[in-house]
């Protein structure tokens, strides 16, 4: 018993180990279940920012397209945004953060990746600065992961999302309960209103559909039945504002995506899609819906023992009006109607007799 209980607890701290936070100096810090208002500072201190120059990698007329749209930010005073990228292990998440910030500078696997996530990545150019936060996938042996989500959002603690980057695959041909499972899991963490600040990022974009099905055709069939989905696990109507419209863009993370006679990597339907996406990102900022700050309340949920408490009085109040007092007063007519007994009426002329 004792055996199999450290052998547990073994495991916990490998996992807590693997998918502890880190800086990206690399260095691993284990991140408590419990934070004091010290542990919090320390956690949003020890980003470092960078300079965003993985800009200079992309073709010259992405650049121009990118500082555009930072300067459309910068003109509505968006001076950061922070970027939390979410989904299922192995979809493309991390290709995806390294493809925005023109960098590898987060590692990549083609299998399920054990790196230590969740990572911010934080980029500064033209006095606008780029954050962008990589998660470890949220699917484990066909479950929810957990423990996984506990670490994100206790990550996430002090932050605020801007944008939510729901990563999954263009080349998939139907949705699952898992996918149901995985938006779920996001609301039941940070709310619905997480959705109205969310794209959808179908990565392996450069793929052919098959049996001559047209691209853009499959990729609005695709889209429309992952949206569904994830509509239905956030319980979210399609007719519901921002949230009932998530945009859905394409992205390819390959070193062999095509690209256009600009050198601009483009998709098979001749989209740009590094300037689409930010494009897109840049919408979603600047929408009217909040951002979500995550504080500890949103972590914790509501303490279900304060739940309702304030109804108490009141059901008390009913309570005595409704149902004790017209009993008390039915019982005391009773009292008052009833008819004594023989021996009682008996006893009481005796007594009476005996006082003449
Ligand atoms: N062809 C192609 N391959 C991609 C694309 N995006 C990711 N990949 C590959 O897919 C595999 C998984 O990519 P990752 O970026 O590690 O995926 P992830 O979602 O971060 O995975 P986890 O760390 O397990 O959560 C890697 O082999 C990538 O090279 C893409 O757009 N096109």
């Amino acid at each position: 018993m004792m055996k199999k209980l450290k052998a547990k607890e073994e495991e916990n701290l490998k996992f807590e180990k693997l998918n502890s936070p880190i800086v990206e100096d690399g260095s691993c810090c284990y991140q408590k279940l419990h934070f004091s208002d010290k542990e919090e500072h320390l956690s949003m201190a020890s980003q470092i920012i960078r300079e965003w120059s993985g800009i200079n990698t992309f073709a010259p007329a992405t650049q121009t397209k990118l500082f555009e749209l930072l300067g459309k930010l910068k003109q509505e005073n968006v001076n950061s945004l922070t970027i939390l990228v979410m989904g299922k292990g192995g979809v493309g998440k991390s290709s995806t953060v390294n493809s925005i910030i023109g960098e590898r500078v987060v590692s990549i696997s083609p299998f399920q990746s054990e790196g230590p996530r969740p990572v911010m990545v934080s980029r500064s150019r033209a006095g606008f600065t780029l954050n962008i936060i990589d998660t470890p996938g949220l699917i484990e042996g066909g479950y929810i992961n957990d423990m996984a989500l506990d670490i994100i959002k206790r990550f996430l603690l002090n932050k605020t999302i801007d944008v939510l980057l729901y990563v999954d695959r263009l080349d998939v041909y139907r949705v699952d309960n898992l996918d149901k499972l995985v938006s779920k899991a996001i609301t039941d963490s940070f709310g619905k209103e997480i959705w109205n600040k969310a794209i959808v990022a179908l990565t392996h974009a450069q793929f052919s559909p098959p049996d001559g099905l047209p691209y853009d055709e499959f990729f609005s069939q695709r889209s429309e039945a992952l949206l569904k989905v994830l509509r239905s696990g956030a319980r979210i109507k399609k007719e519901a504002s921002q949230a009932g419209s998530i945009p859905v863009v394409l992205v390819e993370n390959s070193g062999r995506c095509n690209k256009n006679d600009s050198d601009e990597k483009v998709l098979p339907n001749g989209t740009a899609w590094i300037p689409r996406l930010v494009q897109t990102i840049t919408e979603i900022a600047l929408n009217k819906s909040v951002s979500i700050h995550v504080d500890k309340n949103l972590i914790e949920g509501t303490n279900p023992n304060q739940r309702g408490k304030l109804w108490i009085p009141l059901v008390f109040a009913l309570q005595y009006f409704l149902i004790m007092k017209p009993i008390k007063g039915l019982i005391e007519s009773d009292i008052a109607n009833e008819r004594k007994p023989a021996w009682e009426r008996r006893d009481a002329a005796f007594r009476k007799r005996d006082l003449y």
